[in-house]
């Protein structure tokens, strides 16, 4: 095979097939040409070309057909669709059936030259980066729960503990971590799997309206009630019920669910009969319970109730070294459901999902593959695919670094168990200095530092982590100003005026 690469132009046009090949080969490309799209497969599937410039308009099989054979016998190469009609369903179309680019006739030299190099770069990015290849524990796929590390191996210990018993499980933790989906887990293991799992979203239910759809309503109970209706809590006898964002609901539907909770009966809206129901509960929320509680805008004894056992999941910050099976499973699901082609993530894109924060959790990232997998060009997600805050944000790491436990901080979920009558103890969120786990790299320790501070504090970094310097060169030279300069390698003077600037006298 020859060195330079090599280009197909299949083009029943002579003319234009005449003028692209030299063009091309004056520019060190190797080209072949065919005048037909039968001719051309024929010449694709011998030599394998590294791009292909097609046209879309020719007699017999016409370019979106050839388009279509060829992504079977040449998966890898780079195809550029050439069509003198720009519609925007030409594109759609070219770029459906797996077309690198297209280009409008006609074109000029440099546009073609510059389109066949942006073609060769991606066909080289694709077969040379290294794809990565996670270790992984696919049995978490069949649960539909994903997590080696060590925070959501906890997890799973308590959804085992209490998926048995009927207590009362309240699941805290940051939007898209996967409250539903653990309460969806604790159901499939309980003795109540076979009965109805109903997850109500309360902050997305109009006030007026969340009584009824909990509780159902009587006929003629309120304008528009036109029929009797069942509510959640009935329709779920047996079952298991999910109220989400819970610190949402007002104090006369909490009294309501308290008493559905503590004696198993509802009354509906409008109604006098007292129905009985055996519904177990979970519920969550990712607000501070605690101070709605303070504030008196949440009853305290449906607190207790809730907080019977409490789980807190991490933040996909806080377990990083889950981000490569949860990406392989999300790309099993994709390509299973035929919804995108991508199965892997190259090395390099890899260690940018694993430097990158995820704000918004699993269902960030969830979407983030999914855009970048409808994206991709072939089976890898590359780069240049990934969407631009995470490209603009990650501090990429290498993936097989992160070892087994959580890069920047672990948290064991937030669990304490009670009898049914007594309260839970509220267990606060874990402090800068409590991490539990060890960064096992000094590079590891200013990255969770730093995501540290950024969740806490909106700006002024420097200034925050440098009072915390001082405070604990302080402590260590026991209030010794001169050495404490020196350890912090500034002047006395200075140390003096941050003493003041910080208020630490
Ligand atoms: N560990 C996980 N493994 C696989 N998928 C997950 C995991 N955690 C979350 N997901 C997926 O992420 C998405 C968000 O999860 P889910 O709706 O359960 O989050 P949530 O915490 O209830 O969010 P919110 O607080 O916004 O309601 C879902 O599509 C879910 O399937």
């Amino acid at each position: 095979m020859s060195e330079s690469p090599t280009v197909l132009v299949i083009d029943d046009d002579t003319d234009l097939r005449y003028s692209l090949e030299r063009v091309l080969s004056s520019n060190g490309y190797n080209v072949l040409a065919a005048a037909s799209g039968e001719e051309g497969l024929k010449v694709a599937e011998k030599e394998q070309p590294t791009v292909i410039l097609l046209d879309n308009r020719m007699g017999g099989m016409s370019g979106m057909e050839t388009l279509q054979h060829l992504r079977h016998t040449n998966r890898d190469a780079m195809i550029i669709l050439m069509t003198a009609f720009g519609t925007t369903q030409t594109a759609i179309e070219a770029m459906k059936f797996g077309a690198f680019d297209y280009i409008i006739k006609p074109f000029d030299t440099k546009k073609i030259l510059s389109l066949t190099e942006k073609a060769l770069g991606a066909y080289e990015d694709l077969n040379q980066e290294k794809s990565y290849t996670p270790v992984l524990n696919t049995e978490d796929y069949e649960e539909g729960i994903v997590g080696s590390s060590e925070p959501m191996q906890e997890v799973f210990k308590v959804i085992g503990q209490v998926a048995a018993s009927d207590v009362t499980v309240m699941i805290t933790g940051e939007s898209g971590t996967g409250k539903e989906l653990v309460a969806r887990c604790i159901c499939q293991h309980s003795h109540r799997s076979s009965k109805p799992f109903i997850a109500v979203n309360c902050a997305a239910i109009p006030e007026n309206l969340i009584e009824s759809e909990l509780f159902g309503h009587e006929k003629g109970s309120f304008t528009g009630a036109t029929t009797q209706r069942r509510g959640k809590f009935e329709l779920c006898d047996g079952g298991t019920i999910f109220l989400d964002e819970i610190g949402d609901m007002t104090l006369s539907t909490q009294t309501k669910i308290l008493r559905a909770i503590q004696e198993g009966e509802i009354q509906r809206v409008g109604g006098t009969e007292t129905i009985k129901v055996d519904v177990r509960l979970t519920a969550a929320t990712n607000k501070d319970l605690e101070q709605l509680v303070e504030e008196k805008e949440f009853r305290e004894d449906l607190y207790y109730r809730l907080n019977v056992v409490r789980l807190r999941l991490p933040a996909l910050r806080e377990r990083l070294v889950d981000v490569p099976s949860l990406v392989d499973f999300m790309l099993q699901k994709l390509s299973k459901g035929r919804k995108t082609k991508a199965k892997r993530v190259s090395e390099e894109a890899m260690g940018i999902l694993c430097g990158y924060p995820w704000p918004g959790n699993v269902r960030e990232l969830e979407n983030a593959i999914y855009r970048s997998a409808v994206i991709a060009q072939g089976e890898t997600i590359l780069k240049k695919d990934l969407p631009d805050d995470v490209l603009s944000a990650s501090k990429p790491v290498d993936p097989s670094r992160l070892g087994t436990s959580a890069p920047f901080e672990a948290t064991a979920p937030d669990i304490s168990e009670q009898e049914a009558n007594g309260p839970a103890p509220v267990t606060p969120e874990p402090l800068l200095g409590e991490t539990k786990v060890e960064p096992s790299s000094l590079k590891d320790a200013y990255d969770m530092l730093y995501h540290k501070l950024r969740e806490t504090a909106d700006e002024n970094l420097l200034g925050v982590l440098e009072k915390e310097m001082l405070i604990r060169a302080f402590e260590e030279m026991e209030g010794n100003q001169v050495k404490t300069a020196s350890l912090l390698g500034i002047t006395r003077a200075t140390l003096r005026k941050r003493i003041e600037q910080f208020d630490l006298k």
